[in-house]
C-alpha cells in the first residue's frame, strides 16, 4: 500500500520517509518511529493529538496524520507530504543563494507564514492542545508557499502543565526551564508536584515569537548548550531588564555599527541580518519593526500573561496597511526615523558600556528604496 521512496530526514527519535501511496494516490511522509526509542506511553499520546487534529475537520496549515499502523518494531505514522521540506533548511539553503543586489530566487511571504502558523496554533488551542515544540525545524512548507505545523510528538491536551524541560531550549519560554540556578525567576523544582503549574497556550506563544525571530534575522535570540544553562537563563533576565538593549547590543548595533552612512557597506552589513527571501521584508528596518512587535506582545519574560497572539496578529495587520511601515510607498527615510522613534526610547536604561553615543542616525543620501 505504500511504497518507500528516500529517506527525508531523520530526527532525534524517527525517521521520515517520502513514499507513494496507492490508496491515497497521492506521495506521503511515514515518520518511522523504532519502538526502542519511544515509550508507548509518548507515541499513544502522539497518536491522540494527531487524531484529534486531523479528525472530521482538518486544518490547512496542520500537518495531518492519514493513517497509522505498528508492527512487532515500529510505529508508522502516515502523514501529508510537504514538499518543500522544513523552514530551518529551506531558509540554510535560499540563504546562501540570496546577496542584497540579487535576492533569493526564492521569494516567500512573511506576512502570509505568520498568518497561517497563528490559525493553525489557535486551531490546536481551541481543541485544547499546546505544541510545546514550535520552532523553525517543525514549521514545513509546501510547493504552493503555505505552512504546515508538524512534530506534535511533544504536545499535551492541557492549558496546564508543571513539565520542565519539554520542547527546545533555544525556543522555550523561561518558565519551562527548571534550574539549580537560584534567580529571580528560577528556582529548583525537585518535587514535581508541588511545582507550579504555566500556561501551555503562553509558552506556544513565546516559541512563536523565537521561531519568527530566527526566521527574520536568521540567528536564535537566545542559544544555549547544556554546559552553559547558567548563562542562558541569565539571557532571559538581561532580556526581560531592556528586551531592545538586548537585541540592540547582539543583533542590531553589530550589523549597523560599522559604515552606516556609506550605504554599500551598510547593506554588506546588513547582509548576515536576513535572508533576502522575504518578499514582503523589503529592507532591515521592516525586520526591526516586526522584532518589536514580537517584543511587546510574544516575548514578556515573568509575566506570560502578557503575550498575546491576538495583539500580535492585530500589529502584524496594522504594520502591513497602506501607509504603515511595511508598505511599499513608505519611503526608506521614514523606516529609518522610525525605527530610531521606536528603538531609541527604550535605551536609557541600557548598560554603561553600551555605546550609543558611538552611534548615529543614519541618513542616506538618497532615498533609493
Ligand atoms: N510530512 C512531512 N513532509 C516532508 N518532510 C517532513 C515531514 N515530516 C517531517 N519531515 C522532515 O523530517 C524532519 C524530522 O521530522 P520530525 O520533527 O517529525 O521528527 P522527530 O523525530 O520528532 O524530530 P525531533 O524530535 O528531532 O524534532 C522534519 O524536520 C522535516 O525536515
Amino acid at each position: 500500500m505504500y511504497t518507500k521512496l528516500r529517506p527525508i530526514q531523520s530526527g532525534t527519535f524517527s525517521t521520515v520517509y517520502k513514499a507513494w501511496s496507492t490508496h491515497h494516490n497521492r506521495y506521503v511522509a511515514l515518520k518511522i518511529t523504532p519502538k526502542y526509542k519511544t515509550s508507548e506511553a509518548n507515541m499513544k499520546n502522539e497518536y491522540d493529538v494527531m487524531k484529534k487534529l486531523s479528525s472530521y475537520k482538518s486544518h490547512p496549515n496542520i500537518c495531518s496524520m492519514l493513517d497509522f499502523y505498528t508492527d512487532d518494531s515500529y510505529y508508522v505514522m502516515v502523514l501529508e507530504y510537504c514538499e518543500c521540506g522544513d523552514l530551518y533548511d529551506f531558509l540554510d539553503i535560499a540563504k546562501s543563494q540570496g546577496t542584497p543586489s540579487s535576492p533569493s530566487l526564492i521569494q516567500i511571504d512573511m506576512q502570509r507564514i505568520i498568518k497561517q502558523l497563528c490559525s493553525a496554533i489557535s486551531f490546536a488551542h481551541s481543541l485544547g492542545i499546546a505544541h510545546r515544540d514550535i520552532k523553525p525545524e517543525n514549521v514545513l512548507l509546501t510547493i504552493n508557499g503555505d505552512v504546515k505545523l508538524a512534530d506534535w510528538g511533544h504536545a499535551i491536551q492541557s492549558s496546564k502543565s508543571n513539565d520542565f524541560q519539554i520542547g527546545t531550549d533555544n525556543y522555550r519560554a523561561p518558565e519551562t526551564f527548571s534550574s539549580p540556578v537560584d534567580n529571580s525567576c528560577y528556582k529548583k523544582r525537585l518535587d514535581k508536584s508541588s511545582a507550579p503549574l504555566y500556561n501551555t497556550y503562553k509558552t506556544d506563544y513565546w516559541s512563536l515569537g523565537a521561531t519568527i525571530f530566527y526566521l527574520t534575522f536568521g540567528d536564535c535570540l537566545f542559544r544555549v548548550s547544556k554546559s552553559k544553562m547558567t548563562q542562558h537563563l541569565k539571557n532571559f533576565d538581561e532580556f526581560e531588564k531592556n528586551p531592545f538593549a538586548f537585541i540592540y547590543q547582539k543583533y542590531v548595533q553589530p550589523r549597523l555599527a560599522c559604515g552606516y552612512n556609506d550605504e554599500g557597506n551598510l547593506q554588506e552589513s546588513l547582509q548576515q541580518t536576513r535572508q533576502f527571501v522575504w518578499q514582503d521584508l523589503p529592507d532591515v528596518y521592516d525586520v526591526f519593526h516586526l522584532c518589536k512587535i514580537m517584543v511587546d506582545t510574544l516575548l514578556r519574560v515573568s509575566n506570560a500573561d502578557e503575550r498575546s497572539m491576538e495583539n500580535f496578529m492585530n500589529q502584524v495587520d496594522s504594520a502591513w496597511n497602506k501607509d504603515s511601515s511595511m508598505d511599499s510607498s513608505f519611503s526608506y527615510q521614514s523606516k529609518i526615523d522610525l525605527f530610531w522613534e521606536q528603538w531609541s526610547v527604550n535605551t536609557e536604561s541600557a548598560p554603561v558600556n553600551f555605546q550609543f553615543k558611538n552611534f548615529e542616525k543614519p541618513c542616506l543620501v538618497q532615498d533609493s528604496k
